[in-house]
């Protein structure tokens, strides 16, 4: 049978395999899905205004976010539970994007242990997701395996003081892992797996004391208003990630980019700011770069490709995406990603 060549048709193949709770839970957003629609939606309503006669042959589409070098403008935003997706989970996933030469931001609540996924894929550049946990030591211990692991930023989750609330997930009672799986990267000294807790009170201050935890980059992930993007800076964050978790907190929140914007306005350069939400074609990567993101994290289509046909499906979400920024780009008439300014882009009055 033909292979998709959309990441539309990666998710027709995914939900064609998965079991209908866990499609749902991957699917899903919070409340009536509104910010969930408007993620894409949002990238619909803007048109690309092209320039002609300014190609390259070989339009240049590499960028270097922190120091880690990626092929394309596409990262794997952090994403739970890929081993209910495949069963190699965030190894297959790890070693794909590897082979894109990509970054994977690994979420602490994979199914496989950071380390466990370093070692899975050599040559794999990571980042690892904290949600920060009220226990400072359980965090530090955190912290501590992603550094062991090799991982490149610590990408600190600013949008999820709580879980949002998922109707999918209630209807179909879906509220933890089947038995066999768990999040590895909770195991404490022992051994024993500790539950992910969130942590309503989260604040400035645990992002200072990650700060003097760790000589690590740090990336705040879920800033939408400009205020906070400002704020960030004075925080010793090198990275900011316009997101509102793929619609899955809360509801109503504008789309990823309709807010980028106001947060690239707000940091004037200082720091590379990235958008996850919504991003399914490359023509979208190439709306999201002219409005000054550095790169961005795609989280839905990497798991429609893992559960569609495990590594190989991943990399060819990855090498799809890739393609199509290179086309996009040629027939922006643009040489490189580094040259698109928001002329690019006719947003609706
Ligand atoms: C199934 C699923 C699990 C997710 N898990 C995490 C997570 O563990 N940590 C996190 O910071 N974000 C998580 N996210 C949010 C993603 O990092 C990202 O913000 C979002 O998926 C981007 O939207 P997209 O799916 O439209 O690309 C998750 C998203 C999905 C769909
Ligand atoms: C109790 C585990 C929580 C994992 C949360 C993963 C996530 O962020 C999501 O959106 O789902």
């Amino acid at each position: 049978m033909r292979p998709p060549s959309s990441v539309r048709e990666f998710e027709a193949a995914a939900r064609a395999r998965l079991d209908p709770a866990h499609y749902d839970y991957f699917a899903g957003g919070a409340g009536e899905e509104v910010t969930l629609r408007a993620n894409e939606a949002a990238f619909g309503r803007l048109a690309l205004l092209p320039r002609v006669l300014g190609g390259a042959a070989k339009p240049e589409l590499g960028v270097t976010l922190l120091g880690d070098r990626a092929a394309a403008p596409v990262l794997v935003a952090p994403t739970a539970f890929h081993r209910l997706a495949h069963p190699e989970g965030e190894k297959a996933t790890a070693r794909a994007a590897a082979a894109a030469e990509t970054i994977m931001i690994v979420s602490m609540a994979s199914t496989v242990a950071v380390g466990d996924v370093a070692a899975a894929a050599p040559g794999a550049r990571l980042w690892f997701q904290l949600y920060v946990q009220p226990d400072p030591a359980f965090t530090e211990l955190l912290v501590r395996r992603a550094e062991e692991a090799g991982c490149g930023a610590l990408v600190v989750t600013a949008d999820s003081p709580v879980r949002g609330r998922r109707d999918r997930d209630e209807r179909h009672g879906f509220h933890d892992l089947p038995t066999g799986l768990c999040c590895e990267n909770m195991r404490d000294e022992t051994g024993r797996v500790r539950p992910i807790e969130f942590s309503p009170a989260i604040s400035w201050e645990h992002v200072d004391r990650l700060r003097d935890m760790t000589s690590l980059p740090i990336v705040l992930k879920g800033v939408l208003h400009p205020a906070d993007a400002r704020r960030a800076l004075g925080h010793g964050v090198s990275a900011l990630i316009v997101s509102n978790h793929g619609g899955r907190q809360l509801d109503t929140v504008p789309a990823a980019v309709e807010a980028l914007p106001g947060v690239v306005e707000a940091v004037a350069g200082t720091v590379p700011v990235l958008l996850d939400g919504g991003v399914r074609r490359g023509t979208d990567v190439l709306k999201a770069m002219a409005l000054g993101a550095s790169a961005v994290g795609v989280g839905r289509p990497v798991v429609w490709g893992l559960a569609a046909d495990g590594e190989r499906g991943v990399r060819r979400v990855l090498d799809l995406l890739r393609a199509e920024v290179e086309d996009a780009l040629t027939l922006c008439g643009a040489r490189s990603v580094h040259d698109l300014g928001a002329d690019l882009v006719l947003r609706p009055c």
